[in-house]
């Protein structure tokens, strides 16, 4: 428990007067599954777009895999993969064309074995030579999550990833974040408004709220301090106002 995954001290960002992340100080071990909660708003994409590089933090610091994201944000992004809410990929090419494209943007050696390795990991295969534009909101999903860990990295970020899915993709999407846990050694760190979300699949969480962080632990502490609640809005109440502005 000596080495977390990603360390945040005092991390802030504003977009002009906006202050979207408010000196956060967040821990994840390796090998956790991180759920961060919040509602619309409170920060949560901020804060993975800070942790992926995709972002300079206005203050403070974060390491993820032991590397600092303002000095090394090149090194950090070979450690990670990150799987937005909006999954961009190309329509007009297949699956394969799709993740050889961002697996040699990334320096995947052997690329085509790593996509079959990949594709065979997801339980995802038959459908590599079919162009994308055919593809379900699910099926892309999975496409999204292929290209996300294509280069082995150690920490994953989700943001809202069961977002637009069926209840079939959900519970797919449920079992490879476990999979790619247990099995791939990956910590995951995921954004999600859904505290249903956070209990299926985390191993710890925390609650952002106007850009502060209110709440960390563990899932069995996060059930016993909130037994039976089943929406933000108990969570919020239980915390009490600690998180206003
Ligand atoms: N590029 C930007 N310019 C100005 N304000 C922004 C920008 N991006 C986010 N914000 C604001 O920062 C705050 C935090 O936004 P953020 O997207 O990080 O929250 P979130 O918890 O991920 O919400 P959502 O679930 O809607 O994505 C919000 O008030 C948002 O309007």
């Amino acid at each position: 428990m000596s080495n977390p995954a990603i360390v945040t001290q005092a991390l802030t960002r504003k977009y002009g007067p906006k202050t979207a992340v408010n000196s956060l100080d967040l821990s994840v071990e390796q090998g956790e599954i991180f759920g961060l909660l919040g509602h619309n708003g409170a920060g949560k994409t901020t804060t993975v777009t800070l942790l992926t590089t995709l972002l300079e933090p206005t203050s403070g610091s974060a390491t993820v895999a032991g590397i600092d994201v303002r000095s090394a944000p090149h090194t950090v992004r070979t450690k990670i993969g990150y799987l937005p809410e909006n999954v961009r990929l190309y329509d007009n090419l297949t699956m394969r064309e799709n993740l050889r494209f961002f697996g040699r943007l990334s320096g995947v050696m052997n690329v085509d074995r790593r996509i079959s390795d990949t594709l065979d990991f997801l339980e995802f295969t038959g459908h590599e030579d079919e162009r994308l534009s055919t593809f379900s909101k699910g099926m892309r999903q999975r496409v999204g999550i292929a290209q996300a860990i294509l280069h082995q990295p150690s920490v994953l970020f989700l943001d809202e990833p069961t977002s637009g899915l069926d209840p079939q993709g959900v519970k797919i999407l449920r079992e490879t974040i476990v999979r790619m846990n247990r099995e791939l050694g990956m910590t995951i760190f995921m954004n999600t408004h859904l505290l249903s979300e956070v209990t299926k699949t985390c191993t710890s969480i925390g609650v952002l709220r106007n850009g502060h962080l209110v709440y960390q632990a563990s899932l069995a502490d996060a059930v016993t301090a909130f037994p039976g609640e089943d929406s933000l809005e108990q969570v919020y109440l239980t915390l009490g106002s600690q998180g206003d502005e």
